[in-house]
């Protein structure tokens, strides 16, 4: 894989919204170069929680997260590291489909050449040309929602946080968006995603990290969630997944 070498591992002691309060506790993620590590749970399990901590915009976030490099391991720095494609767009009013990628390219120290050179390219990929010096504020959910990858795979960063990447898009562009994150992953790029989409899922990811009731319930690759819930081999990670979420809510009642 693009002969990267290196691994980001976080682990999370407790995570929330106010100092104190944990919406989530002891979950362990790790990702590496090529790899594509779905991030599963039922709603406000806590997944989009685990992606706003990794970019540091959650007010409780005891955690350690670490990259090791070929021969060094650093803490903490994200800058340039990490690119968000949020399931919810986030879109500036008074700015054009341009002006938001110059903005992105700015803040993450990406020349104008370099913005001219791959951004062309993304738009025309992404069917969105015609509407670069258009307001995103006035397209379709899809058509922000593409704004958003565009922005994201500009960056090219080290891992690719990806919140529900099969819903609000059309299929040709899911296939799009797939067909990018494996030539990125080509280069060496890993990616975390959320989703609720599980056969898309299993068939997409090399491992998963099943989050429940705010704490981890199984990690590993499909064998080792089918293992975790006590389902035979060929089980769907769908039926796993509601196995484990049901024992662990009686557990936890
Ligand atoms: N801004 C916020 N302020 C306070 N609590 C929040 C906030 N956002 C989420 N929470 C709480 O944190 C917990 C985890 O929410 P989170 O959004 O991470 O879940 P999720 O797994 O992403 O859910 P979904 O699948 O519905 O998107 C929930 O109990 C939720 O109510």
């Amino acid at each position: 894989m693009g002969g990267e070498s290196w691994l980001m591992r976080a682990a999370i002691r407790a995570a929330g919204y106010e100092l104190g309060n944990a919406v989530l506790r002891d979950v362990a993620i790790e990702v590496g170069p090529g790899e594509r590590v779905g991030l599963l749970g039922p709603n406000g399990a806590g997944k989009s929680t685990v992606m706003k901590g990794l970019l540091g915009q959650l007010p409780y976030w005891d955690a350690d997260v670490r990259w090791r490099e070929a021969n060094a391991v650093a803490g903490g720095a994200m800058n340039g590291r990490l690119a968000y494609i949020p399931e919810q767009p986030i879109l500036y009013e008074r700015f054009t489909l341009w002006e938001h990628l110059q903005l992105a390219a700015a803040v993450c120290g990406i020349s104008e050449e370099r913005l001219a050179d791959r951004a062309e390219g993304l738009l025309a990929r992404f069917r969105l040309r015609h509407v670069k010096d258009d307001y995103p504020i006035k397209f379709s959910k899809g058509m922000q929602q593409k704004t958003m990858l565009v922005a994201a795979f500009l960056l090219e960063p080290s891992v690719y946080l990806v919140d529900e990447p099969f819903i609000g898009l059309d299929p040709a562009a899911v296939m799009e968006l797939l067909e990018a994150l494996d030539e990125e992953r080509a280069r060496g790029a890993g990616v975390l995603l959320t989703t609720h989409v599980l056969d898309s899922a299993e068939r997409l990811c090399d491992r998963f990290v099943l989050v429940h009731e705010g704490g981890a319930a199984a990690s590993g690759t499909v064998a080792d969630i089918r293992a975790a819930s006590g389902m035979p081999d060929g089980t769907p990670l769908f039926d796993c997944f509601h196995r484990l979420t049901r024992a662990a809510s009686a557990e936890g009642s």
